[in-house]
């Protein structure tokens, strides 16, 4: 089947600023007449939204690791199947806040699950649907959990309160991502004002949108 809208996701560690550039892109991008599809994973549905609750739950600290990833991945097909799919196929921008990278980054490498066993899961989830385009906010770690503590003000969950090391992890399984999918990850410095950020985002996304329109 022909894809008719645009799939966009953004990736990146704690703190990076994916959710407030995001929705700056969105509102730009809708200004500009374009239907345009915020959500996030987990997330995003009711069901997933519930799954996401047990997953980053911080009394939930006996969670096996093939347990996490296979709730991610389960949240990940009820939200692609409910929501992601019918807006691409009605000719919408998905602008997705975490998609598969996500559990390629943490539960393949950060956890030691491996990249490969979590794609195998996630074909299952998923089959071949990919982001047309994902933009990996790349930060160093201990920034981005900086700014979570010292601006967001929201709660900490069971990931968060994973150590530096780990977060560390995450970084360094994402930047392998870029070796491995060339073509669909962008890099951008997530280091530098939001209006900077946002600037380059736009950019690369309205070359994009301009090449299929
Ligand atoms: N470029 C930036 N410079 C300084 N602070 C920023 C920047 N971008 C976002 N912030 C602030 O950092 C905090 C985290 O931002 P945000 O929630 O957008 O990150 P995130 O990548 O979505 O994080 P997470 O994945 O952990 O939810 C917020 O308080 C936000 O206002
Ligand atoms: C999709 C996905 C997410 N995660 C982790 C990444 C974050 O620590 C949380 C989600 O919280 P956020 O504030 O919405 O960023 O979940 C993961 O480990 N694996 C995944 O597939």
């Amino acid at each position: 089947m022909t894809k008719k809208g645009y799939f966009i996701s953004s990736e990146g560690p704690e703190g990076a600023g994916k959710t407030t550039v995001m929705n700056l892109l969105g509102d730009k991008l809708k200004a500009e007449g374009y239907e345009v599809v915020m959500t996030r994973e987990p997330g995003g549905i009711s069901i997933s939204e519930k799954i996401r609750d047990i997953i980053l739950d911080t009394e939930h600290t006996m969670m096996d690791s093939r347990t996490e990833a296979l709730l991610y991945a389960a949240a990940r097909r009820q939200h692609l199947v409910e929501k992601v799919q019918p807006a691409i196929d009605a000719g919408k921008i998905v602008i997705c806040d975490r998609f598969i990278d996500s559990s390629l980054a943490y539960q393949g490498h950060a956890r030691g699950i491996g990249i490969e066993e979590i794609l195998v899961i996630n074909q299952f989830a998923i089959g071949e649907m990919m982001p047309d385009k994902t933009i990996l906010f790349d930060i160093e770690p201990r920034i981005g959990l900086a700014r979570i503590d010292a601006h967001s003000g929201r709660e900490k969950n069971r990931l968060d309160v994973e150590s530096l090391a780990f977060h560390e992890k995450v970084r360094e399984g994402y930047l392998s991502l870029v070796e491995r999918y060339p073509k669909r990850i962008q890099v951008i410095d997530a280091n530098r004002s939001i209006e900077e950020v946002l600037e380059e985002v736009y950019k690369v996304v309205k070359q994009e949108l301009e090449i299929i329109r």
